[in-house]
């Protein structure tokens, strides 16, 4: 196949020619010989093979001749008038090939502009006519490929080649093709085989048409080709003696071409568009049809052979063949209003525009140069000649028809692409559709729960109604009965009452008012019970939690009296400590009374001329016992030189005691009070630690010692003054006397010196009592805070005293002891009376 096929052909002067060629400008007749085949290069017989035709320069005439070599020379230059020799044509056409000529040549000078014209919407056609093995289906269809491709390979691919060089790219084209044949007088689909004996219409919008004959839309060359191949191995063909190949049937090749284009757009005046009621009002459809016909030969039976069914085809196709001549001999007849016998045959009538019509035409006839030919050539030359005389009147097919199948196909384009267009809207809108999709999904919700909640308030309203109902028949009931005890009012017909007009009746508002009593108090009962219900729960749980609290309080208020208890017993301590303490001033006071009556009886008797011992025995013992509590370490020796002189301090520690003297400890923790008499043999000796004070249940516990050899008075608890008089030699307490001042009797000396000694014992009385003083304060001020700080408590309740306590107790004890050694050393010296 040729690749670079030419573009549309500029008009060669095929059509329009005038002088002996064709005298439409629509009908063109050309004339194509064959080159001999091998069998006629063989000859016949005794014949050889004998050239008949002649082409004469500038290809128009063909020279038939019986002696071509008469005619023509070796050069083909005709020698001589062909007329003037026997059995020699001349035949002049629009355009004569010889044997030589290729098949490229001839499509393109006398088929390429006619088939193009289609393209312009009109009507074309191509038909190959001649005597059986001529070549015409050699030119009408040749070979698929190469150089041998006939005009209809060579129409398809123009065809498309002029689609795609277009200039106007606003220029759409529909190609669409069909095949068929005659056979036999009957027209077949060869594109659809189950498709026979169609019939031939005729409308004013489609012309002649081949009624139900398929037509396909072809994009491609290649779709024709295929559509060429299965149309050529339906159709009939057959061997005869004159073709091995012998078409039995005319085929035609029908190719049908719808441009749209713009107006105005590079098309002539004469095709500008007219708008069609689908809007497609700027635009023109040109539709162009063609016919490629390949017919059936003729042929001499006798010659041929043919008998049995090849007769028949044969008569058929010579019959339709002789149509033909006749439809062109009247479409050539000059006379007026000839009969044109387009109905004789399927043939003439399928062919009915291209001969005389709207078509343009070219009609080759193909004739065999050999001389056993020769008849049917001149035959077919003659058949030829008449035809030139065809006039078609060629016209674009321009909007004849809105329902053309590009219309169709517009509007189904228009269609598609506005649903394509809305789907698109429908793509980029589709978040919107989401959206809309998502409110309308939740105004379903909404709507649904609306519906439930109707529904439900259908319920209570029916519930309500019912239960108004039941209120109107009981109050009915209870009219009824009303009326029948006359209360009702007169006249008054109880089925005729409404609800509402009872209600007016006085007796029946009361019952209603009794009713609607009853049915409030019952559910202000149960509301009560529903609130007694609650409030007992309540009331149970306000219940367990006091229990809980309660159990706290509990807890908390025997702690708290556990330890009002512990306070209450150190309280009573401390309250006994005060006793004590007060009976200890007291003590101090009814003992500072004694000395000083003591001394002033002492200085009485002095005074009368009684005996000293008194006075250095109770002076030194009393001093002895006050010592230790008068100011510090000093004190004892800081008293006046005679009291002192008796006096032994040891304040480094135990030391061996003089004859008649108190020895002590420094701390004051052991005493040993050791009185001897004149002799200095120790009478007797008391020890006094805190450890054996014992307790301080009792608020004193009198300590027993004596004191021998002495003789002086104190004052008891009570303060009463008592005298002691004490037995020196038997050691023993002396019985209590009451002393006097008549009894005693001083010098002036010793009185002198009991004053003194009355003087110094007062201010080691007052130092004593400040020291017992801030040492009663200091550990009553210890255990306060001992208490307040509850180091108290630690041992409570165990039984054995805690260490607070003990501490306490330690100090109670050496307070003890204090206060019974003051009170000792005082009653000692004054007699042993304690408090
Ligand atoms: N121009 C040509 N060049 C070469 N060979 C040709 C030419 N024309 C025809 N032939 C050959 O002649 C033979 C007959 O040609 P073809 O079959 O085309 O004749 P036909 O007219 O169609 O016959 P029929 O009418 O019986 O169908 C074929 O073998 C074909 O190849």
């Amino acid at each position: 196949m040729e690749s670079n096929y030419p573009p549309p052909p500029i008009d060669d002067g095929l059509y329009g020619q005038s002088g002996t060629g064709s005298t439409s400008e629509n009908f063109k007749v050309v004339v194509r010989i064959r080159p001999p085949l091998p069998r006629e290069l063989r000859g016949t017989g005794l014949r050889a093979y004998q050239c008949t035709t002649a082409v004469e320069p500038g290809e128009r005439n063909v020279i038939l001749s019986e002696n071509l070599p008469a005619v023509v020379s070796a050069q083909g230059v005709t020698v001589a008038d062909p007329g003037a020799l026997y059995n020699t044509y001349r035949f002049t056409f629009d355009c004569v090939y010889d044997q030589h000529c290729p098949q490229e040549r001839v499509y393109r000078q006398s088929a390429q502009q006619v088939v193009l014209s289609i393209l312009q919407g009109y009507n074309a056609a191509i038909i190959a006519y001649g005597q059986t093995g001529t070549g015409k289906t050699f030119t009408m269809e040749g070979a698929m490929e190469g150089p041998d491709r006939g005009i209809i390979p060579r129409t398809v691919e123009d065809i498309f080649t002029f689609i795609v060089n277009d200039p106007d790219p606003s220029s759409k084209y529909l190609v669409r093709s069909s095949y068929l044949q005659i056979y036999n007088e009957v027209v077949s689909d060869l594109l659809k085989p189950e498709r026979s004996s169609l019939a031939i219409r005729e409308d004013r919008r489609r012309g002649v048409f081949v009624e139900g004959l398929s037509e396909w839309v072809v994009r491609s060359p290649a779709e024709v080709y295929q559509l060429m191949q299965r149309g050529q191995s339906l159709r009939a063909t057959g061997a005869t003696k004159l073709n091995e190949v012998s078409s039995r049937s005319h085929a035609v090749c029908v190719v049908i071409v719808e441009k749209c284009s713009n107006n105005g757009q590079g098309e002539d005046a004469e095709g500008a568009g007219r708008g069609g009621p689908d809007g497609a009002s700027m635009q023109s459809i040109k539709v162009g049809k063609l016919n490629l016909v390949d017919l059936a030969g003729s042929e001499r039976v006798h010659v041929t052979g043919a008998v049995g069914r090849r007769l028949e085809e044969s008569k058929k196709i010579n019959a339709s063949l002789s149509a033909l001549g006749n439809v062109i001999a009247a479409l050539t007849d000059r006379r007026e209003r000839v009969h044109i016998p387009y109905r004789d045959s399927k043939l003439t009538r399928l062919l009915e525009d291209s001969l005389g019509g709207n078509c343009r035409t070219t009609m080759i006839a193909t004739i065999a140069p050999s001389l056993e030919s020769f008849q049917e050539s001149l035959s077919t030359l003659k058949f030829a000649n008449r035809a030139k005389n065809i006039q078609n009147e060629a016209h674009v097919n321009e909007d004849v028809d809105q329902r053309t199948l590009l219309r169709k196909y517009e509007r189904e384009l228009r269609r598609l692409r506005d649903e394509l267009a809305r789907r698109s809207r429908n793509v980029v809108d589709k978040r919107a559709l989401l959206v809309a999709e998502e409110q309308a999904k939740r105004a379903e919700a909404d709507k649904l729960a609306a519906l439930t909640a109707l529904q439900e308030r259908s319920r209570e309203f029916l519930r309500e109604k019912e239960e108004k109902r039941a209120l109107e028949l009981k109050i009915q009931a209870m009219q009824s009965q009303l009326l029948s005890g006359g209360t009702a009012a007169p006249g008054l017909g109880l089925a005729a009452v409404s609800g509402a007009a009872l209600q007016e009746v006085p007796a029946v508002r009361t019952l209603v008012m009794r009713e609607a009593n009853k049915v409030k108090e019952h559910y202000e009962a149960r509301i009560r019970a529903l609130e007694q219900e609650v409030a007992h729960v309540e009331v149970e749980r306000y219940k367990q939690l006091l229990l809980k609290q309660r159990d706290i309080m509990i807890a908390l208020t025997a702690r708290l009296n556990e330890r009002d208890e512990k306070i209450s017993y150190l309280q009573e301590e401390l309250d006994a400590y005060d006793r004590y303490q007060r009976q200890l001033e007291d003590a101090l006071d009814a003992k500072t009374t004694e000395l000083i009556t003591l001394r002033k009886a002492a200085v009485e008797h002095a005074a009368a001329g009684g005996p000293s011992r008194l006075r250095g025995g109770a002076d030194f013992a009393l001093q002895s016992a006050l010592g230790d509590w008068a100011g510090g370490a000093g004190a004892p020796g800081q008293g006046p030189d005679t009291v002192s002189a008796g006096l032994t301090s040891t304040a480094s520690g135990p030391t061996e005691a003089p004859a008649g003297g108190l020895y002590y400890s420094a701390d004051g923790s052991a005493v040993e009070l050791a009185l001897d008499g004149q002799d200095g043999t120790p009478r007797g000796s008391t020890h006094l630690t805190s450890a054996s004070s014992g307790g301080l249940t009792a608020p004193w516990r009198r300590s027993t010692h004596s004191a021998a050899g002495t003789g002086a008075s104190f004052a008891n608890g009570n303060g009463a003054l008592s005298s002691i008089h004490s037995d020196a030699r038997a050691g023993t307490p002396a019985e209590p006397s009451s002393l006097n001042n008549d009894q005693a009797s001083a010098s002036p000396g010793e009185v002198a010196e009991l004053r003194a000694a009355a003087v110094t014992a007062a201010k080691e009385r007052a130092a004593l009592q400040q020291i017992l003083d801030s040492k009663v304060r200091l550990m009553l001020s210890e255990i306060m805070q001992q208490v307040a700080s509850g180091g108290l408590d630690s041992g409570a309740g165990s039984g054995a005293p805690s260490g607070g306590q003990q501490a306490l107790l330690g100090r109670l004890a050496a307070l003890e002891a204090l206060v019974a050694r003051v009170s000792g050393a005082i009653g000692g010296s004054a007699g042993g009376q304690g408090p």
